[in-house]
């Protein structure tokens, strides 16, 4: 039995036009509402027939969903909740996208006082968004996270697993806060560093007239399409999840003064131990199937 029969998806970018996407694939016979705030991409989710009906209004999007799933970014949930939680149903089950999760269940749980609300996170993505970057694979393989609170209905949570399953996910549960310290190093930082390197590297082509974009070979490459990120995305990830990131960010400082030091002092035997560790941990991604560049990565895939 599907876990769910009506599904409404608020924001159609990268992840909601995913799912939709994934939904019709996995679950056929589900009837998809749609809602993004901004027309162009309802036009765009029209034109593409991502979902059964597009609605104006978050709320005329909700009004029969026994599913309502928030794909905005992680600054716009509470308000995108608050728009439709004067028509949800009272048996509809809520639940979101977001990178970073203890904000966002403070934020969805004061929109939405007395609903089911199962938090949750797919940890897949591109550095593309909007309705056209989305691909119903997207979530084969990944996994998506759950972050129910105390008192959160087991058998909401049930469904809500289902649901991802269905998609091709594989689920696993925590609490908001370990799974925000979690990504902060496994997602979080990466982004921040690549965006680091990406401005310093830009900062220097003012003086090498170019150079940095004439030789940027594998290595810099790498770091320039995670830097291509959606701005308004890692702008409120970062923000939301100030106090993880802070803290690991503080730790990566420590680090590299280390590596710093090994490399004034000659210290090869440390730098080479470092990089033999960090090799290994690639080789074991890679060997559990959760390498990046797989074939369909990051093209159009309809
Ligand atoms: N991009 C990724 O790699 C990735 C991966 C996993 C989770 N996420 C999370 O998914 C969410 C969506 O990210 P995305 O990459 O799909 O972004 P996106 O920019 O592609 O899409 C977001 C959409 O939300 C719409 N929107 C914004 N405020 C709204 C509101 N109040 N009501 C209705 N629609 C609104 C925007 O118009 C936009 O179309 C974010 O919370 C993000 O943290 C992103
Ligand atoms: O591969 C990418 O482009 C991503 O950034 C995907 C990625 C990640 O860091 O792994 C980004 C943010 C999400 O919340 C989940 C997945």
């Amino acid at each position: 039995m599907l876990p769910f029969a009506r599904v409404s998806v608020i924001g159609l970018g990268l992840i909601g036009s995913s799912v939709a996407r994934a939904v019709r694939q996995h679950m056929p016979t589900v009837r998809l509402t749609g809602h993004d705030a901004d027309p162009t991409v309802r036009a765009t989710a029209e034109r593409l027939q991502l979902c059964d009906d597009i609605a104006d209004t978050a709320g005329a999007a909700v009004t029969d969903a026994d599913l309502v799933l928030l794909c905005v970014p992680v600054g716009a949930m509470g308000a995108a909740a608050a728009e439709f939680a004067a028509d949800l149903p009272a048996d509809a089950i809520v639940s979101d996208v977001g990178s970073s999760k203890a904000g966002v269940a403070a934020a969805l749980r004061a929109a939405l006082p007395d609903a089911q609300i199962v938090p949750a996170h797919p940890v897949a993505g591109t550095e593309n968004s909007g309705p056209e970057a989305g691909f119903a694979s997207l979530f084969h393989g990944r996994w998506c996270i759950l972050t129910p609170v105390e008192g959160t209905n087991p058998a909401a949570v049930a469904r809500v697993e289902a649901f991802w399953q269905a998609l091709g996910a594989n689920v696993e549960t925590m609490t908001p806060e370990h799974h925000d310290l979690v990504l902060a190093v496994t997602s979080h930082l990466p982004h921040l560093i690549a965006y680091t390197i990406v401005g310093t590297a830009s900062d220097l082509e003012q003086v090498t007239c170019s150079e940095v974009i004439k030789y940027s070979a594998g290595g810099f490459r790498d770091f320039t399409r995670i830097a291509a990120s959606d701005p308004t995305m890692w702008r409120d990830v970062f923000l939301a999840n100030k106090d993880a990131v802070l803290e690991m960010l503080q730790r990566f400082s420590e680090d590299l003064t280390a590596l710093q030091r090994a490399i004034r002092w000659g210290d090869g035997d440390a730098l080479f131990d470092l990089f033999t560790r960090t090799r290994a941990i690639r080789r074991s991604i890679i060997e559990q199937g959760q390498d990046e560049a797989r074939p369909d990565f990051g093209r159009s895939h309809e």
